[in-house]
């Protein structure tokens, strides 16, 4: 099919305040454009798209946050006689590629916005007698077998058959920045997914473990090329080195604290980079009662020193939900790809972690000072 321009719909900006809605608009286009050399107007509530190439279109669009579903579609002037011609076109090329034939039942749905001389169920009626006098197919108009979408904007009408969805959500860059904490599990890389598709710019962090898991980067870094492919610019990546603090841990504290005292090390530290950054809040991937560190007396333990919202947007969720968003993502098959698993985590985790306990353990190892020495010493860059 010979395809003029790309509509694509956006949802949840529609309801915005003009002013906001004219601010996400413009971070929508300029999202798109990052991604995509093209022509791109606005108008009533749609984008138009015109891409020389439709399918590198088209998956840039699936990949972008805010868009709600999009359409390959021809234009034409809005006149019956040009739009007999154009549906007649479209039709045959339809049959040609072998997307529809006389076999099919169709329903035309048209839309109109603007003044016209004829109502939209004019307009279907007149659509469907077109395809029926060119094919012999039926007209089912509650449960058909294809459906061919008629839209009138004013003097232009637009004609497609596909409505591709696409992920949803607010554009990204709209709602500010997080410290996405990274581990390279199932988990995280799905929680800053969601963060991004909420409209806000991850930065992420990683906790390098050496010695107590391998040395390399490599997996995480991975999983950010994975996220990058959703993300307008690319994720900027800090990895921070973790072992020595580790080794601080389970020398100087009670060894099933060695946990709860690691993750509160990594919020901590994820809140100086957030002020360094200008983010407001921490993103994790934890999920209630899925392991050690995530029942209640450890999530308010582990939190406590970090006086930054940290935001688990997984945390009412089943493995299996979240697998399945990973695999739809494309962050699963990195996930699972084998790792070292951390040697640190004692055989016996602390799963009641007692807040006036650890507060006294975290004053014990010199806690503050700990987070200063990483931080000070953080590699950071774009990856
Ligand atoms: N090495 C790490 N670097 C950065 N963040 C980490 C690291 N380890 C854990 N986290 C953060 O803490 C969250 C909870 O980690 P935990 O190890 O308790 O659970 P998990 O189910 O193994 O998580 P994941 O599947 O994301 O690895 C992770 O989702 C991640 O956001």
């Amino acid at each position: 099919m010979d395809y003029d321009l790309i509509i694509v719909r956006y949802g949840e900006i529609g309801v915005k305040s003009p002013k906001v809605r004219r601010r996400f608009e413009n971070k929508l286009i300029s999202n798109i454009k990052r991604k995509l050399k093209c022509e791109i107007d606005i108008n009533q509530g749609r984008v138009f798209l015109y891409p020389e190439n439709f399918n590198e279109a088209c998956e840039v669009l699936s990949k972008t946050m805010g868009v709600v579903s999009f359409s390959p579609a021809v234009s034409t002037e809005t006149d019956f006689n040009i739009i007999e011609e154009t549906v007649n076109e479209y039709v045959e090329n339809l049959i040609s590629e072998g997307s529809f034939s006389k076999e099919n039942s169709f329903a035309i749905r048209c839309r109109r916005v603007g003044t016209h001389e004829f109502s939209s169920h004019e307009m279907a009626g007149f659509c469907g007698s077109v395809v029926v006098k060119a094919t012999g197919a039926p007209v089912n108009l509650s449960n058909p077998d294809f459906e061919l979408f008629v839209e009138v904007r004013d003097n232009k009408t637009y004609i497609y058959h596909e409505k591709i969805q696409g992920i949803g959500g607010l554009p990204i860059g709209t709602q500010g920045k997080v410290i996405a904490l990274l581990s390279g599990g199932i988990d995280s890389p799905v929680a800053a997914f969601l963060m991004m598709k909420r409209g806000v710019e991850v930065i992420a962090l990683h906790f390098n473990n050496y010695p107590y898991t391998g040395k390399s980067n490599e997996k995480v870094l991975k999983i950010v090329d994975k996220l990058n492919e959703y993300s307008p610019t690319p994720i900027k990546f800090y990895a921070a080195g973790y072992g020595e603090y580790l080794k601080k841990c389970i020398e100087d504290a009670p060894i099933r604290l060695t946990c709860v005292l690691c993750k509160s090390g990594m919020y901590r530290i994820a809140e100086e980079i957030a002020e360094k950054e200008g983010a407001l809040a921490i993103v994790d991937g934890s999920s209630l009662g899925q392991v050690a560190s995530q029942t209640l007396p450890n999530i308010l333990a582990t939190r406590y020193p970090t006086s930054m919202p940290v935001l688990s947007p997984l945390i009412g969720m089943d493995k299996i939900e979240i697998e399945e968003i990973g695999k739809k993502i494309g962050t699963l098959d990195i996930s699972i790809l084998p790792a070292p698993e951390c040697t640190a985590v004692p055989q016996y985790p602390e799963t009641n972690a007692k807040l006036d306990k650890v507060i006294e353990v975290l004053e014990e190892i010199d806690f503050d000072a700990e987070v200063k020495k990483i931080v000070s010493s953080l590699e950071d860059g774009e990856s």
